[in-house]
């Protein structure tokens, strides 16, 4: 699906990058509704990751595109999602290895990435795709305004 037309997500920033990514990993659902997904199966995972940002870099990036890929897919590639206990918790439903938890946790690697960065840019949107017929899009919420 790397090539492909993503949904577009609304921001104000003046730049917008996109950086596509596929990592191959094994994950389980511990729960009974999963189903056949409560057993140990494979993916290709396929992502999108949308950053947004009105400052560029002392190189002139927004963020690096190498940088993104190495938060994500050297960590994820080739692994057990579910042994990833630091993200991933087979106790909690809520960080169970599911489209949802897994894009939530793309965006919070990302974005814990950039709030170090000096040009602090934001990660808006990740698009991930478990299958061919099955993906989610996580979105932020905008932080609440207090005025
Ligand atoms: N909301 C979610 N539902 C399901 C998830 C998930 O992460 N979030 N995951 C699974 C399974 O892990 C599976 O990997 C994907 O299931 P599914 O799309 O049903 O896969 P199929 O190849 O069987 O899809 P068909 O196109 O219907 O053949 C299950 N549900
Ligand atoms: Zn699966």
């Amino acid at each position: 699906m790397i090539q492909q037309i993503y949904p577009s997500v609304q921001h104000s920033f003046q730049y917008e990058l996109n950086k596509d990514m596929q990592f191959a990993a094994a994950h389980s659902i511990p729960a009974e509704e999963a189903g056949h997904c409560a057993r140990v199966h494979g993916h290709t995972y396929f992502a999108n990751v949308t950053i947004a940002g009105d400052e560029l870099d002392s190189s002139g990036f927004l963020v690096n595109f190498a940088a993104v890929k190495k938060l994500i897919h050297n960590r994820f590639d080739h692994t057990y999602l579910n042994d990833h206990t630091d993200v991933f918790d087979n106790n909690d439903p809520n960080r169970f290895p599911t489209t949802e938890v897994v894009a939530r946790t793309i965006y919070e690697i990302v974005q814990a990435f950039l709030d170090e960065t000096p040009n602090k840019a934001t990660c808006v949107q990740v698009f991930l795709r478990e299958t061919p017929t099955s993906y989610c899009i996580y979105r932020p919420k905008k932080a609440a305004s207090h005025d």
